[in-house]
Parts: structure tokens; sequence; C-alpha cells
């Protein structure tokens, strides 16, 4: 008898192509409800998630079944990781497929953050033209402080290593990784160093509003600030207020503390962070490109190919 898997998310059809080609049956469902998923989760041994299905400690109780997780991208907040190792359940997640779309896409947010390229375009369309306000800066011999040196952070790193720039990475669960593209510091160091700082680590409670007023009060100088990693580690209101002392110059926000438009709008700060000059946003595609698309579920089918069907 074939093993089902069930896909609850877009992913690329050449996963379920080579997942089916190893004797697994796939059921794509883009569409599907959680509610409904959960309902009929107890007859698949597989399941593939991005990152809104959430697999807590209830939803792994009700998949009896269940044998793998197979999250189409990097990012393992959704799930109760602890409780499905403890049941069996083998985990298996995909960054090798969109580090080099978030490394981009950070070095996007960056360039145009320092050269105000999208206040820019939009004093222009709007008939004005302003050279000095628009006075930009150059990475070459900047500080870059990144902050989780997993496949994100050294992907970062690595696309940094063009530009003239010193790259200082900080790593709570890593040591000794220091490598060409970046040297192992000190959180201190990062704070003291950094003209710019990019966060790229996974959410958990350590990370969870680790940038707030404190943390931000005590950079030495004003740094630009990146986040394309979960909304929750960046506290928003933080940003502006240093964004107003100037302890901020600018920050690339490729996630949000709440995710969807409208929810955001029931923010405090919503509407000073629409009015900020100095603020990008990005509505959480920093890895999510056609390039990653294919990748990732290239990177899970590989994987799914090392455990036995
Ligand atoms: O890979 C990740 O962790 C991401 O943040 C992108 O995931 P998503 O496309 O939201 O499933």
């Amino acid at each position: 008898m074939n093993k089902n898997i069930l896909i609850v998310d877009d992913i690329h059809p050449i996963f379920i192509e080579q997942a089916e080609a190893m004797g697994y049956h796939c059921d794509y469902r883009p569409t599907i409800k959680p509610e409904e998923a959960y309902a009929i989760l107890a007859d698949y041994e597989g399941i593939v998630i991005r990152s809104k299905f959430l697999v807590d400690r209830k939803v792994l109780d009700l998949s009896t079944k269940l044998e793998f997780i197979c999250r189409a991208g990097a990012g393992m907040d959704n799930i109760d990781e602890d409780y499905a190792r403890e049941k069996g359940i083998i985990l298996i997640n995909a960054p090798e497929g969109n580090m080099d779309a978030v490394g981009e896409h950070a070095i996007g947010m960056l360039l145009s953050l320092m050269n105000n390229f999208n206040r820019a375009d939009a004093e222009i369309r709007n008939g004005q033209w302003k050279r000095e306000a628009n006075r930009g800066y150059e990475l070459k011999d900047k500080t870059v402080g990144i902050i989780g040196y997993g496949f994100m952070g050294s992907s970062f790193a690595k696309k940094l290593s063009g530009f003239g720039v010193n790259v200082i990475a900080y790593d709570k669960y890593k040591t000794g990784f220091s490598d060409q593209y970046a040297r192992e510091v000190s959180m201190e160091e990062i704070v003291k160093h950094s003209d710019v700082l990019s966060l790229h680590v996974p959410l958990t409670p350590e990370t969870d509003g680790l940038v707030d007023d404190e943390y931000l009060f005590h950079f030495k100088k004003p740094i630009f600030l990146l986040n394309t990693s979960r909304g929750k580690v960046v506290k928003t209101q933080a940003v502006l207020n240093a964004i107003k002392q100037g302890k901020v110059l600018g920050a690339g926000l490729d996630v949000l503390e709440t995710e969807k438009f409208p929810a955001l709008g029931e923010q405090a700060w919503y509407e000073e962070l629409r009015q900020s000059g100095k603020v990008l946003l990005t509505p959480h595609v920093a890895g999510w490109t056609f390039d990653s698309y294919r990748r990732i579920s290239e990177v899970m089918a590989e994987k799914l190919g090392k455990i036995k069907p």
C-alpha cells in the first residue's frame, strides 16, 4: 500500500512528481481550510505545509498515522517540534531552497534603504526633485551585524562579500562558525560596532520581542535594520520610536508582528508605520521567488528520498 501525503499549501509540482516516483501518493489540496485538513489528517502518513498551517500538540494527537512533516520553506515555528519528535515524527524543512532568495532580498532592501530608492521614487512621481534630501550612504567600510548564522544569515553574509564591508555575526546556538564571509562575535560586539543589523533567527520564546526599545537603545551607532526572519522578533513600535530618536536610520521589514493587512490596521503603530518614509515594507516574500518556489520542492523531495517509504 502506498503511503499518502496531504499537501495543504501551494508548492511547485516537482515535489509531487518526485514523491510519486518514490511510491508515495500525493493529495494536492492547496486551498483546503485548516479545519478540513485536520479532519482528514488521520488518513495520512505525511503532510506538506508552509508557514500558515499550524501543527500543534492537538493536531499531532489527531494525526495518528503521521510519520513525517515536510515544511516547504525554512521556519518551523508553526510546528510543535519537540512534541513531534517525541512522537517519532520526522521533520523536514528546506532552508537550502530559499536561502539565496532571502540573502538577495536583504541586500536589495539594504541598498534601497541606504539610497532612499522608495522614497525618492515616490517623490519624483509626486513632482518633487529633491537631491540633497536623497543623498545616500555606501556599504563600503561599514560594519554589518548578523544575528543568527544559519542558512539565511550565512547566505546574506556571502552575498555581502563584494561590498567591502566588515561582517560580524552572533549566533546563540553556534560557536566556531567564523568563515571567510563573517567573523563570530558576541552580542555585545554586534551592539557596539554595527552600522547595519540584520536578523536571521527563528522565532522561539527567546527571540520573541528580541528587538525592543531597550535593545535598540544600547546600539552605539545609528543603524539600518533588516528583518527577513519573523515579524514577532521585532517590536514595530520600538523601531518607530528609534527612527524618531535617530537611532534607526531606516528599517527594511519583510515581516511584521501581525502579518495580514486587516489585522495590521488594528495595531496602534499602523498609521505611524504607513507614514514613515524610513521604513521599507515587503509582504513576507523574501524567501518566495520564482526560483525558490521550485528549489524548495526539489530540496524537500531530495530529503524525503532519504527516508524509506
Ligand atoms: O521559509 C520561510 O521560513 C518563510 O518565511 C517563507 O515561508 P512561507 O512561504 O510563508 O511558507
